[in-house]
């Protein structure tokens, strides 16, 4: 979509801009809420590579749009051909058909484009550069899984191209995806939420309302009650010889509720 495949280069900076910002928001979206826009505000006086970063972002936008724009004209020109059944593609039809009735508009779809984007990029890197460097750095899982991988392709049950349907299947293959995303979850921040007007106990503990709480997982996903002793160690047989079901609960990578990602479905849950 950007060219960065063919060019090989940050055409026009985007992943500079993220690079930039991520470590910003992350400050930003920690610190306590009287703080927030104190620090956003000084952050753009003082840091001139996240004032840099925000022209990046107005690029991105822009790419949003015109992807957007494109995509609706494609589907118009090619109305009868056009088999491709992409996020684009729903959300378009879900507007046309009722975006008035639940005020989702052509704007919130560039929006949704924008923020997908930042949201689905370096989660997606952090997540596969977290099960590579595992696997690298663990040659008897290695091992295991392309003897797994060899014996599918072997017997058919895979073949190229891979289709995802069929690769999660494969027992040793989804358990180190699982472990990549356990030891080093892509947001390792505490997803807050807000208590609501009722209150709520948790651990014990009464928080009143308008209270922020909220749950890391990268302290869930350790935790050695669920996990085993090992919790800390990369080993992906635990989800094959212990109770998958009762880690799965404990499992929140992508998040929780009705804010979860709405990404998850493509990255693999
Ligand atoms: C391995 C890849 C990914 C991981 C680990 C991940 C993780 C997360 C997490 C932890 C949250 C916060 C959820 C919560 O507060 O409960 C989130 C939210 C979100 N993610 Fe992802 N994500 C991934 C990929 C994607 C992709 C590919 C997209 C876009 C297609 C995406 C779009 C979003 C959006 C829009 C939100 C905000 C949802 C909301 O607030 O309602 N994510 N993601």
């Amino acid at each position: 979509m950007f060219g960065f495949m063919s060019e090989r280069t940050d055409i026009g900076n985007y992943m500079k801009a993220i690079d930039s910002l991520l470590p910003a928001f992350t400050i930003g979206g920690t610190l306590p809420s009287y703080l927030t826009k104190l620090y956003f505000i000084s952050t753009m006086i003082f840091s001139p590579s996240v004032r840099g970063a925000l022209g990046a972002v107005g690029h991105v936008e822009n790419a949003s749009r015109a992807a957007v724009k494109k995509r609706k004209h494609d589907l118009v020109d090619n109305q009868e051909t056009d088999e491709k059944h992409d996020m684009l593609r729903k959300m378009l039809d879900v507007s046309d058909e009722r975006g008035k009735d639940i005020n989702f508009s052509y704007e919130h779809i560039v929006v949704e484009s924008h923020s997908s984007l930042f949201a689905g990029a370096d989660t997606t890197s952090i997540a596969m550069n977290s099960i590579l460097y595992h696997l690298i750095a663990n040659p008897a899982s290695y091992e295991k899984l392309t003897t797994e991988i060899d014996a599918a392709v072997a017997n058919g049950t895979l073949s190229l191209p891979v289709a995802y349907a069929k690769a999660i299947k494969l027992p040793y293959l989804k358990a180190c995806i699982n472990e990549g995303m356990r030891l080093h979850p892509s947001v390792g921040l505490t997803m807050p939420r807000l208590v609501p007007v009722s209150g709520a106990t948790i651990s014990g503990v009464y928080i009143p309302q308008g209270y922020r709480v909220g749950v890391s997982p990268a302290v869930v996903q350790y935790d050695q009650k669920i996990f085993g002793p090992d919790a800390s160690c990369f080993n992906p047989d635990r989800w094959i010889e212990r109770d998958a079901t009762s880690m799965d609960r404990a499992m929140i990578q992508f998040g929780a509720g009705p804010r979860t990602c709405i990404g998850k479905n493509v990255c693999g849950e």
